[in-house]
C-alpha cells in the first residue's frame, strides 16, 4: 500500500477528495527516465508530471513551459532566495528545480504526482516527504548508459564526460530508494513502474 503525502501547507482540501500522492522517479542521466515519463503520461493522462525549471540552454526540439521553463542563473537564485522550489540541484553545471506552488496544489487537489529530478533533489523530496514513494531507474550497464547518452546526440562532448562520471555516484545511492527498476527491456520497465504506481 503505497503512504499518503504528508503535506503541511496553508492551501485548502477538498473534503470530498482522497489526498494526492507524490512520487519520485531518478536515477542517472541517460537511463531513460524522460523516454519513460513520455509513455506514462500517454498511457494514462490523470497523472501530473511536474515541469521543472532550469538554466540549462534548451536541446533542439525543447520548448519553454512544455520541457523546462528556461531562466538565467541569476532568476533562478532570486526564486530560490524566495522559497519558490520543492527541492532544488545543480547538476552538471546547471540549476534545476521544481516549482513549490503547482506541484502541492495539484498533490492536495488528489493527483497522483510525479518528479523525474536527479538524485540530490530526490533525497530532498523524500527528507521533506517520507510518505513520497521513491523509484530509482538503473541502466542494464554503464556501457549501455554511455550509449544511450551519445545516441540521444544532444550533449556535447564535455557534458556527456561530466554525466557519466556523476552516473557513477548516483547509482551508488540506488539503495536509498524504494523501489529499484532496470530499464533494459523498455516495456518491462514501465510495467514495473506501473506496477508501482497503480497496485
Ligand atoms: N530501455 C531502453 N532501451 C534502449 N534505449 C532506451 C531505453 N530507454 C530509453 N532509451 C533511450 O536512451 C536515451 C536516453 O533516454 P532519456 O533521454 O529518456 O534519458 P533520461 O534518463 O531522461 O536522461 P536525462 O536525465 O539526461 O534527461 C534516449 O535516446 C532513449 O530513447
Ligand atoms: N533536482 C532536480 N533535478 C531535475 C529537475 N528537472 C530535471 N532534473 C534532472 O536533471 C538531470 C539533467 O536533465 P537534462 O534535461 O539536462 O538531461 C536529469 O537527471 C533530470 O532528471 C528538477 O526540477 N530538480
Amino acid at each position: 500500500m503505497m503512504q499518503v503525502l504528508p503535506i503541511q501547507s496553508s492551501a485548502t482540501t477538498n473534503e470530498n477528495q482522497s489526498p494526492g500522492r507524490l512520487v519520485v522517479l531518478t536515477g542517472p542521466s541517460g537511463v531513460g527516465k524522460g523516454t519513460l515519463m513520455r509513455s506514462l503520461l500517454q498511457r494514462h493522462p490523470e497523472l501530473y508530471y511536474s515541469v521543472s525549471v532550469t538554466t540549462r540552454s534548451p536541446r533542439p526540439g525543447e520548448i519553454n513551459g512544455k520541457n523546462y521553463y528556461f531562466i538565467s542563473r541569476s532568476k533562478f537564485e532570486q526564486l530560490v532566495a524566495q522559497g519558490e522550489f520543492l527541492e532544488w540541484a545543480e547538476f552538471a553545471g546547471n540549476y534545476y528545480g521544481t516549482p513549490r506552488e503547482a506541484v502541492l496544489n495539484q498533490v492536495l487537489s488528489g493527483k497522483l504526482v510525479i518528479l523525474e529530478i536527479e538524485l540530490e533533489g530526490a533525497r530532498q523530496i523524500r527528507a521533506s516527504f517520507p510518505g513520497a514513494l521513491s523509484i530509482f531507474i538503473l541502466p542494464p550497464s554503464f556501457e549501455e548508459l554511455e550509449q544511450r547518452i551519445r545516441g540521444r546526440g544532444q550533449d556535447s562532448e564535455e557534458a556527456i564526460v561530466r554525466r557519466l562520471r556523476r552516473a557513477q555516484e548516483e547509482v551508488k545511492a540506488a539503495d536509498e530508494f524504494d523501489i529499484k527498476i532496470v530499464n533494459d527491456d523498455f516495456e518491462t520497465a514501465l510495467k514495473a513502474i506501473e506496477a508501482a504506481l497503480f497496485k
